[in-house]
């Protein structure tokens, strides 16, 4: 294999929480020549196409209920399976790197009929369905959180943290025109936006402002009140691509509780309220949020249970508490795992180069 180049199909597609750990881990990869597997449609079709060649299947979920729907999803992932294991065959790939969701699944199962490796990074606490169907066929499973191995007793673990993108490693600027020295609250939705969020943090705003606070708001694309609040010291955005810069920046984030932002919230030290989405599958990211609950970086509120009227007051509290924030920054970069996308490569380099 010595002069011939490596060729690695990576498989991720969907959401941020999906896409910038696997770009991150192909960024310590650059003697590698990649190319990635995703879903028409999806935000790897706009993140993606200029940097690796993209193929795409269509693949989805199965349903809860057995019914017509379920048999035919099953059959597209019995064609989707001969359409990669075609892909890998004729590409020459030596192996696969997947970060989960629909899209593993198919790829590792081809990859494995080929007697090719196929590694996986699984960033949640609670490991998704497709990771835990086929983590067992996997050449070795890499988990963002230690408490991830209990639920892949069938899998050989690692455990790396999950890869940033290199500015969170770095502390860029923030690109916006908000004063220095003025106390800023973020609100993160995750990439998809929080709606039911946004409107308990509209209630909210005035307030925080009035303490001193500026504000900004990552909203999303999909909210219908997205302007009903409006203050010279409250910014909006549906996404905002230098997280980086703000999650540095921020006193405190308001966020969703992806793994994606947890990861990025222990990387820049920045304490948070996390309020889990309701409706994740199988409620995952209430386990995330566990996870920074128990070391004291961040307050977990359940979406169904939580007031405007206390969030109001939880911020207004921490901002006339500096030791506090202090405290949770400190708890919150305990927890991060700086060299991540070097450890994840390596593995992948282990198993590819075997
Ligand atoms: C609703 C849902 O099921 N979401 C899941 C989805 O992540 P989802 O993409 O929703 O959320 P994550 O927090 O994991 O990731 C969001 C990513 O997008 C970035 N970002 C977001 C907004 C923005 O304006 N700019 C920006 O760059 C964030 O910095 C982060 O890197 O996959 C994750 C990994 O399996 C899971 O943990 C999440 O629970």
């Amino acid at each position: 294999m010595a002069n011939k180049p490596i060729r690695l199909l990576i498989a991720a597609s969907g959401t941020g929480g999906h896409l910038f750990p696997a770009l991150a881990t192909s960024e310590q990869l650059k003697d590698y020549q990649i190319e990635w597997l995703g879903v028409p449609n999806r935000m790897e079709t706009q993140l993606i196409g200029d940097r690796y060649p993209l193929h795409t299947i269509p693949v989805e979920g199965f349903q809860q209920r057995l019914g017509l729907g379920t048999l035919k999803i099953a059959l597209r992932l019995v064609s989707s399976v001969f359409q990669v294991r075609r892909l890998l065959k004729t590409g020459e790939f030596h192996g696969v790197f997947t970060t989960g969701g629909y899209i593993a699944a198919p790829a590792i199962l081809a990859a494995r009929s080929l007697g090719l490796p196929a590694i996986l990074h699984e960033s949640n606490a609670l490991p998704g369905k497709v990771t835990r169907t086929f983590s067992p066929f996997c050449s070795v499973v890499a988990i963002g959180f230690e408490k991830a191995a209990q639920y892949l007793p069938k899998a050989k673990t690692a455990c790396v943290g999950t890869p940033v993108r290199s500015p969170f490693l770095a502390t860029p600027k923030l690109d916006l025109p908000i004063p220095e020295n003025v106390p800023l609250i973020a609100i993160a939705g995750g990439s998809q936006g929080a709606v039911a969020v946004n409107k308990l943090v509209r209630q909210c705003a005035k307030s925080w402002i009035d303490a001193g606070a500026w504000i900004f708001h990552q909203t999303g694309d999909n909210d219908p009140e997205v302007d009903s609040f409006q203050h010279p010291h409250y910014i909006s955005m549906p996404f905002y691509p230098n997280m980086a810069g703000l999650l540095h920046r921020a006193t405190l984030v308001i966020s969703r509780a992806g793994a994606g932002t947890l990861t990025e919230l222990a990387v820049t030290k920045t304490p948070s309220i996390l309020i889990p989405y309701p409706f994740a599958a199988e409620d995952h990211q209430a386990y995330n949020a566990a996870v920074f609950a128990d070391a004291g970086a961040a307050v977990v509120y359940r979406q169904q249970e939580l007031t405007a009227q206390q969030l109001e007051q939880q911020v207004l509290d921490w901002l006339k508490s500096p030791e506090s924030l202090q405290k949770m920054a400190e708890a919150a970069g305990a927890l991060a795992v700086r060299d991540s996308s070097d450890r994840l490569a390596q593995l992948v380099r282990e198993w590819v180069e075997k």
